[in-house]
């Protein structure tokens, strides 16, 4: 390991794990990725296991408690804290197992835990101005129960410096998908929608990315609450294409300050959680709206957002050859018809993750393992363009 500032040369092949749970909370992506290059270049990236373990039954419940404040007491957080540690050390190890690696072949992992509050705008507080964001899996219990350094704990550093503390995965998009020709936007669908625009033969600074806003999280939020106990998700778009979206509840739900927010913004369950959905659900009742139509309405709303977003805030700088979806969002046939839809509308082609040879589920866990190795080794990892921050800065924190 070499001193600060140190440019020792980085070991080649080098393996590194990384491991996500997003804001869908439908269990821990875990990914093992070899990679390749010196502190001078580009790594290249190889994604050589992916694996997804669901919650034991229970935590995703327990986990959901946690986003409503008054829920989150510090004993509740701090039990969690560590048993998702637990849990994702489990993750990696096992995925480690598929790749056919044991522990000591990995150099780094790479956790960016879960979150449970981000509140990205700076608030006024005891006279000094703040802002934060909160996700939980404790790096040292990884750690101890790995036995490889943890790096976790990633958005506090940005946000010291200014920035929004999010998105970050956008750092590899950008080494992983840069084209000289084409320029790309990377949509991802996760819980929260998120765009990365990548001009065609950019450099660093000249990539930018922002939530879009709500990805799966109001679909299924509304379908959870329409079939309970049946669905936590619009399965395969099937009750969407059953149902005709209303135009008078998509009217007021595209009245949402977020959409017209300058950029750089970030979003999350805080603004499109379950008091969002209570409000939606009591207006569309209101409306005397059948429950198809609801989540037609919001699956059109999802697609809309993401148009609307490009219209706004890329078009006109960067008009783009193709749209990359990924994340669950893309098995959704539904919404990608009807994203599709609003992308032709401006010649953008949409294609998936899949059609161009990547793994969608992956692709955050492969961020995470990247950015774990630029850590390690004393490389800033975030792209202050992209979150608003000052400065380059080293983001997460290690437990060796
Ligand atoms: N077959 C499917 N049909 C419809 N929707 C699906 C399908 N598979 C996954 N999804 C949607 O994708 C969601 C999970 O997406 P993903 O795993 O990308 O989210 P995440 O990583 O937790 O979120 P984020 O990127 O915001 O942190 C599910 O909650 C569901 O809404
Ligand atoms: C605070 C937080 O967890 N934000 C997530 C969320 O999920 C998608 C979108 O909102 C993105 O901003 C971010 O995650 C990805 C991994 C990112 O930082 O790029």
């Amino acid at each position: 390991m070499g001193t600060k500032g140190e440019k020792a040369e980085l070991r080649c092949p080098r393996y590194a794990v990384g491991l996500m749970s997003g804001t869908s909370v439908d269990g821990i992506d875990a990914a093992v990725v070899e990679i390749n290059g010196n502190r001078e270049e580009p790594p290249g990236v190889r994604l050589v296991a992916f694996e997804n373990s669901p919650y034991p039954a229970g935590v995703r419940e327990d986990i959901f408690a946690l986003f409503d404040p008054c829920n989150a007491t510090v004993d509740r957080v701090g039990k969690m804290n560590v048993l998702l540690g637990e849990l994702y050390a489990e993750a990696a190890l096992s995925v480690i197992g598929k790749a056919g690696l044991s522990a000591e072949d990995v150099s780094v992992i790479g956790s960016h835990g879960q979150t449970i509050y981000h509140a990205p705008s700076m608030e006024p507080y005891h006279g000094r101005n703040v802002h934060y964001t909160v996700q939980i899996g404790e790096g040292a219990v990884i750690a101890a129960r790995t036995g490889i350094p943890c790096v976790s704990d990633f958005r506090p550093a940005d946000m010291a410096v200014g920035g929004q503390g999010a998105p970050l995965v956008p750092f590899t998009e950008y080494l992983l998908y840069r084209e000289e020709h084409r320029t790309l936007l990377l949509q991802n669908i996760g819980g929260i929608g998120n765009m990365t625009v990548i001009p065609a033969g950019c450099s660093p600074g000249e990539v930018y990315a922002f939530d879009t806003g709500p990805g799966n999280m109001i679909i299924d939020g509304v379908v959870e609450r329409l079939y309970p106990g049946q669905l936590t998700m619009d399965i395969g778009g099937a009750i969407a294409r059953s149902g005709t979206a209303d135009p008078r509840l998509l009217g007021r739900l595209q009245q949402e300050a977020y959409y017209s927010q300058p950029l750089p913004k970030s979003t999350g369950r805080e603004l499109f959680g379950s008091s969002y959905i209570d409000k939606l659900l009591h207006d569309a009742e209101a409306l005397g709206m059948q429950a198809e139509d609801i989540v037609a309405t919001v699956t059109m709303l999802t697609a809309w957002s993401i148009g609307d977003a490009y219209r706004r805030y890329v078009m006109a700088g960067h008009p783009a050859d193709a749209m990359i979806v990924g994340g669950g969002g893309s098995y959704n046939p539904v919404l990608m018809e009807w994203i599709r839809k609003e992308m032709a509308k401006e010649g953008v082609q949409v294609l998936t993750q899949e059609a161009i040879g990547h793994n969608s589920d992956a692709k955050e866990a492969v961020a995470f393992a990247v950015l774990a190795d630029y850590a390690i080794t004393n490389r800033p990892n975030n792209l202050p363009h992209v979150t608003g921050a000052s400065r380059p800065v080293v983001m997460g924190k290690i437990s060796y």
